[in-house]
């Protein structure tokens, strides 16, 4: 047994120097009467998506055919200092850029349900109060949540992600007068009153730039890691740049930057067209010395996907385009695993009168 299990310990899991080994992942691993192998396997990270490689690797090295259950174990991580998570709700992502436009509200919605087809449980709150897309993306326009004892109940889309909007309470037309601490407030009310159910990543779609509004939230809202992301267009650049400063000085971690419509590929002839300038987002990325989660194309069907309120279909339909989001979401969780763990909501909140 403990030769088996050397074997299966120095597996590599894809796009990662870790093994199942260096995962502590190894729960157990038994021949059966047939002859075949029964492992089981849990991490700390949704892997769903290995299940087929693991396996096959696992078969490969024992020479056993091989019945695979991967389990995972998602658990709160680090936040900044001083603030405490948040009930029903694990780990909270922010996904920011500096400049509108870049899409930012169609990376969320797709690391969202990247992350969910991983088998992670996942909630998206739209903070984009000058422009909520999620509702739409999401295939969710037409809802509104319940509420329940004076709580919100998220609305769920399709696929299952629980979704909040601060679109569902006030009509965009009138976000122009809005003013900072108010939507602070809209924004913590939707987070901390809603029922949030069991939710392993929570997204929180930040409006774009780098203006009170995301301070006062980076201070009092829970963060366990954040993405950027940008076009590689330099203007976009230096504002996506601004945005990894902010997030610096409130100690929130930068899992990653997303460059997003890297290239042009033309439907006709295949012809690869920068328009935006090339790599950027990784030459940003590799300066600053935070990881790059991947480079997306200008594409189409993501497009007409996100108007559509299709997002699922498109992780389903388009094999190129759901991988980079997989391998981005799976990046995200690995950056998060790496983190400490929380104990904030273990302890008593003390205050001092
Ligand atoms: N890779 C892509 N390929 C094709 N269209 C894209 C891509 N990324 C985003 N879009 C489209 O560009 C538009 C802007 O995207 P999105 O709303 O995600 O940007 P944003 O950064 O969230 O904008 P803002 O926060 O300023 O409202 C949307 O219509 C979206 O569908």
């Amino acid at each position: 047994m403990e030769n088996l299990s050397q074997i299966i310990n120095n597996i590599v899991l894809p796009q990662s120097q870790r093994t199942i080994g260096s995962e502590k992942a190894l729960i157990a691993a038994n021949e059966t009467f047939s002859g075949s192998l029964n492992v089981v396997l849990q991490f700390g990270f949704p892997a769903q998506h290995l299940a087929q490689h693991l396996c096959e690797q696992i078969s490969s090295a024992t020479g056993k055919s091989v019945e695979l259950d991967i389990h995972q174990n998602i658990v709160a991580h680090k936040v900044q200092a001083g603030v405490r998570t948040i009930q029903g709700v694990k780990n909270i992502i922010a996904v920011a850029s500096g400049k509108g436009g870049v899409g930012k509200s169609t990376t969320t919605a797709n690391l969202a349900t990247a992350l969910h087809k991983m088998g992670a449980r996942v909630g998206v709150l739209d903070a984009d109060l000058y422009g909520p897309s999620q509702p739409t993306m999401l295939g969710v326009a037409a809802h509104q949540p319940q509420q329940q004892n004076g709580h919100f109940i998220p609305v769920k889309n399709a696929d299952g992600i629980q979704v909040m909007s601060i679109g569902f309470l006030i009509d965009p037309d009138q976000a122009v007068v809005w003013r900072g601490p108010m939507v602070s407030q809209a924004l913590q009310q939707l987070l901390f009153q809603s029922e949030w159910d069991d939710v392993d990543y929570l997204f929180i779609d930040l409006p774009p730039g780098t203006g009170d509004i995301q301070l006062t939230l980076s201070q009092k809202i829970p963060v366990t890691g954040a993405v950027i992301v940008t076009t590689p267009q330099d203007i976009a650049l230096i504002d996506a740049r601004k945005a990894i400063d902010m997030f610096h000085k409130v100690n929130i971690d930068i899992v990653g930057v997303l460059e997003n419509m890297s290239v042009h590929v033309c439907s006709n002839c295949g012809h690869h067209e920068a328009i935006f300038g090339a790599d950027g987002g990784k030459a940003l990325a590799e300066k600053l010395h935070v990881p790059l989660l991947g480079q997306l194309p200008l594409s189409l069907p993501v497009r007409v996907a996100m108007d559509e309120g299709k997002v699922g279909d498109l992780h389903t339909q388009n094999q190129a385009i759901a991988e980079i989001y997989q391998q981005a979401a799976f990046a995200v969780a690995l950056a998060i695993a790496d983190k400490g763990r929380d104990f904030s909501s273990r302890f008593p909140k003390i205050v001092v009168e």
